[in-house]
């Protein structure tokens, strides 16, 4: 089939790479010209495993092409792909600009039949917006599609060559048979295409992403209580995980999530539920949750020097909001940053990917390292705010003679907790016993007592 993609951000490039790689003929646009010349070049913008592969292949082949020009774009497209961002308004609901512009130039450019298919996260009613901006602007018979995006960062080829559903919100069987031909290789497995109607579609993205929050939120709390009972979060977590109706999956206590999705996505859903008059409680308990939930690791180290960190210095592991991506969006290590930053600290911090992106977004306001153990040069401590695989195993006596000093913060529980006694470390992770580097075993210390909040 003939396609065009909108937007090249990490959904629209990857939707546009996937598509090709089953013999489509994907033409990508983007408003961003430093970004398609760079992709025209081969250079993919962002880092996505596995995407290069295919992005390379496929451009060589000639069934991927990008583009500024919009027209040119959808001229010959049967499908037209819509990846648009939808970030937060000032009020917190869905901005829905980028969407209904997009709309209004393509309704301005079509002369032929055409399917608009929204991959954007998007709130319920916005088909219905977009079909209304088609109806002012054009004669042109088009089917609205919404078909929201599952993937995950870090995995997102897998996830779209291989997704658990594929959810289409239509009710034009025409429509559907072409989403039904577009979509048949990547559910070869028996995975389902599940159709609804628009709306239902449009909600199923908000409940997944709001769902998924509400159980890392939920095990958040009860890593907490863990703290505070002298429980063990990861035998909690294994304890509840191999109950079939919970699931392993997502159950990991941490920092809070981050990310350009959950924090957006869980915000609009609630505002969304506002604006029909409904008081979505649950939801407003996870985000009030989860704003704490960032701030545990910096208390934790707040406590333990004894709430004056001017002039200490700390080596930060973990940039980006989770391994396996470039992405910064709403990650936890800004929220440490920014905190320590205030409380008189320095950092020094390194991440495998996110290196660039927080460079061009903190420039000098901290020190970067090339890799993660320059980054311990006179640290008075180390935190951990990403688990990355390359973090999980380090040279523990190499960290030692950098550092000078035994002092782990983890928010990403990364250690076993009896290594760390053997190695005399001091290890205060999430929901679990707090090792002291003046124990030789599992002692429980003041710091697991609630940590109080220390004005900034
Ligand atoms: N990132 C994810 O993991 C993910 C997963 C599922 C769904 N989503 C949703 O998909 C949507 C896109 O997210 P993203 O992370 O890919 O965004 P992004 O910010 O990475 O990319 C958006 C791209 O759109 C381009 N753009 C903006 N206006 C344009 C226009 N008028 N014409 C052409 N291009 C334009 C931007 O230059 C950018 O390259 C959002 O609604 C998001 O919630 C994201
Ligand atoms: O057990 C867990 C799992 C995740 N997280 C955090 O949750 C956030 C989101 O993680 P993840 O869902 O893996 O990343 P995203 O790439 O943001 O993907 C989510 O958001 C996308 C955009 O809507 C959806 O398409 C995906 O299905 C959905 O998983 C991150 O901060 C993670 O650190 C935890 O704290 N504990």
């Amino acid at each position: 089939m003939k396609i065009a993609v909108i937007g090249t951000g990490y959904v629209g490039l990857v939707t546009g790479t996937c598509l090709a790689e089953t013999g489509n003929e994907v033409i990508c646009v983007d408003i961003d010209q430093l970004k398609v010349e760079k992709m025209q070049h081969g250079i993919i913008p962002i880092y996505e495993p596995g995407l290069d592969i295919l992005f390379l292949r496929n451009i060589s082949q000639k069934r991927l092409s990008f583009t500024t020009d919009l027209a040119m774009a959808i001229k010959d497209a049967q499908i037209i792909f819509m990846a648009l961002p939808t970030p937060p308004g000032e009020d917190g609901t869905a901005d829905l600009s980028y969407i209904l512009g997009a709309a209004a130039d393509v309704s301005k450019l079509i002369t032929s039949y055409k399917v608009i298919v929204n991959k954007s996260t998007v709130p319920v009613g916005t088909a219905d917006k977009v079909k209304a901006v088609f109806e002012a602007n054009t004669a042109v018979e088009v089917d609205v599609v919404s078909n929201p995006e599952f993937l995950r960062e870090g995995v997102a080829v897998e996830d779209f060559m291989k997704p658990d559903r594929v959810v289409i919100g239509t009710k034009s069987e025409k429509a559907m048979k072409l989403m039904t031909d577009l979509y048949a290789p990547y559910v070869r497995s028996g995975n389902p295409i599940l159709f609804m109607d628009e709306k239902s579609s449009e909600l199923t993205k908000y409940a997944a992403n709001a769902f998924l929050a509400t159980k890392i939120t939920f095990m958040n709390e009860i890593a907490n209580l863990c703290e505070l009972v002298h429980a063990d979060v990861d035998a909690v977590r294994l304890g509840i995980g191999s109950d079939d109706r919970i699931g392993k999956r997502f159950l990991f206590p941490g920092l809070g999530y981050g990310g350009s999705c959950f924090p957006k996505d869980v915000q609009a859903l609630s505002k969304s539920a506002e604006e029909h008059q409904y008081n979505f409680q649950i939801l407003k308990a996870v985000m009030t949750v989860n704003e704490k939930q960032k701030t545990v690791l910096v208390d934790k180290v707040l406590k333990y020097f004894k709430g004056n960190l001017k002039g200490k210095h700390f080596a930060l592991w973990g940039l980006a909001f989770k391994p396996e991506t470039d992405d910064i969006r709403e990650a936890p290590a800004l929220y440490i940053i920014n905190r320590l930053l205030l409380n008189g600290a320095t950092v020094t911090a390194f991440d495998p990917e996110g290196m660039n992106n927080i460079k061009g977004l903190l420039g000098d306001r901290i020190n970067y390292a090339n890799n993660q153990y320059e980054a311990l040069q006179d640290a008075d401590a180390l935190l951990i705010a990403t688990e990355w695989s390359v973090f999980r195993n380090p040279d523990f006596e190499k960290m030692e003679e950098i550092m000078g000093n035994k002092v782990i913060f983890d928010g990403r529980n990364l250690y076993d907790l009896q290594k760390m006694v053997d190695l005399g470390y001091y290890y205060n992770s999430i929901g679990r016993s707090l090792i002291s580097n003046s124990a030789t075993t599992l002692a429980i210390e003041e710091a697991h007592k609630p940590n109080e909040l220390v004005s900034l």
